[in-house]
């Protein structure tokens, strides 16, 4: 490679290091047990310190190295000065190593829409950090004992939790960056906890292990708390041999990505454009598809509506096999934007 690196290539090698920060923000605050939440639409629709703090981070520090981009977060903040220890100014030596992918080499930073969600399982995290700080003390649980219970719910939990930032151009999710914060937590007290996959369709996904549901089983994801009625209707449409309810778009799409199942499914709106950016940028580099339950593709635009109105449906094989299972009442009760 000659010259320097493409814009597109700086800013996800920055984008994977202030991926990095947020984790470590997400982390942090759990740990002060202080979370701050705020209800924004309802009970199931919550904001933490660690949500707002998180996307001062990752906005603030972008945005100085990448002036003309535009960032659209999901938590409505009020502009403020952020606080300089909130910046992270590095970036990912190797990322910048790699070749882009020649259409996108001569992209413009006016020309890129960055999506990002700060915490991505926002419901998840509140719930691991009241069970983790229980009056009985699930912090320093006892072998076998309920406390013992109650902490590894927790962490189960805090494994959901995501950070997502997703780059398009052209209305294409085109690179994704995910953090997994809490990654690593059955190592026990003294591991080092997070991960950072990144991916670029026409380049590659890293940070992971790419492996395939087995072929013969229909293992669908699908939300663990913001289900209903006909969530159930068309998750039971596909005659899944199981189903895995977790928390986290990001979360559901590193079930497919690592082997864990075979679709993500969810007939519902809920899921916005900062849920699914990143996460279809990386799927979509390892040969996936992610759409809505018609089979039509989101586009990531900055004018776009947010909300990803006629659900998500993901998968790494086969997406046409969930597309035609999905029943007729649920195609008409989610229309295509
Ligand atoms: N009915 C709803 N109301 C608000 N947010 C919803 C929702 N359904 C899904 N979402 C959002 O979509 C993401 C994935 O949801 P789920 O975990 O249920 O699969 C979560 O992102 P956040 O945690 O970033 O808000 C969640 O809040
Ligand atoms: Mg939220
Ligand atoms: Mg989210
Ligand atoms: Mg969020």
């Amino acid at each position: 490679m000659s010259g320097s690196p493409a814009v597109v290539m700086r800013l996800v090698a920055s984008a994977y290091t202030v991926a990095e920060k947020a984790g470590a923000i997400v982390r942090k605050v759990l740990h002060s047990g202080e979370l701050g939440i705020v209800e924004k639409t309802g009970a199931n629709d919550l904001q933490t310190l660690a949500d707002r703090l998180a996307q001062q981070s990752i906005c603030a520090s972008l945005y100085r190295r990448f002036p003309k981009i535009t960032i659209i977060g999901e938590e409505d903040l009020p502009a403020e000065e952020i606080k300089e220890d909130l910046i992270e100014n590095g970036h990912s030596e190797e990322i910048l190593q790699k070749t882009c992918p020649a259409e996108y080499s001569g992209l413009k930073e006016e020309e890129l829409v960055v999506w990002v969600d700060p915490l991505d399982g926002t419901k998840e995290y509140t719930e691991a950090s009241r069970l983790l700080h229980h009056p009985t003390g699930a912090l320093t649980p006892h072998k076998g004992s309920d406390t013992s219970q109650l902490h590894s719910t927790a962490l189960w939990l805090l494994d959901n939790v995501t950070v997502l930032i997703g780059i398009a151009y052209e209305g294409k999710a085109i690179a994704g960056v995910i953090n997994q914060p809490f990654y690593n937590y059955q190592l026990g007290s003294g591991a080092e906890l997070g991960r950072t996959m990144w991916g670029m369709p026409g380049l590659g996904a890293f940070g992971f292990t790419l492996k395939e549901a087995p072929g013969d089983r229909r293992i669908i994801t699908t939300t663990r708390s913001h289900s209903n009625k006909v969530v159930t209707e068309c998750v039971d449409a596909m005659e899944p041999h199981e189903v895995i309810k977790v928390g986290g778009a990001g979360n559901k799409i590193i079930q497919l990505v690592e082997g864990r199942a075979s679709a993500y499914v969810f007939a519902s709106l809920g899921c916005k454009k900062w849920d699914t950016c990143a996460p279809e940028a990386i799927l979509t580099a390892v040969g996936g598809k992610l759409t809505d339950m018609h089979g039509n593709a989101y586009r990531y635009d900055a004018n776009v509506k947010h909300m990803n109105s006629a659900g998500v449906l993901a998968t790494l094989r086969n997406h046409e096999y969930y597309v035609s299972r999905v029943p007729q009442s649920v195609r008409q009760a989610l229309k295509t934007d």
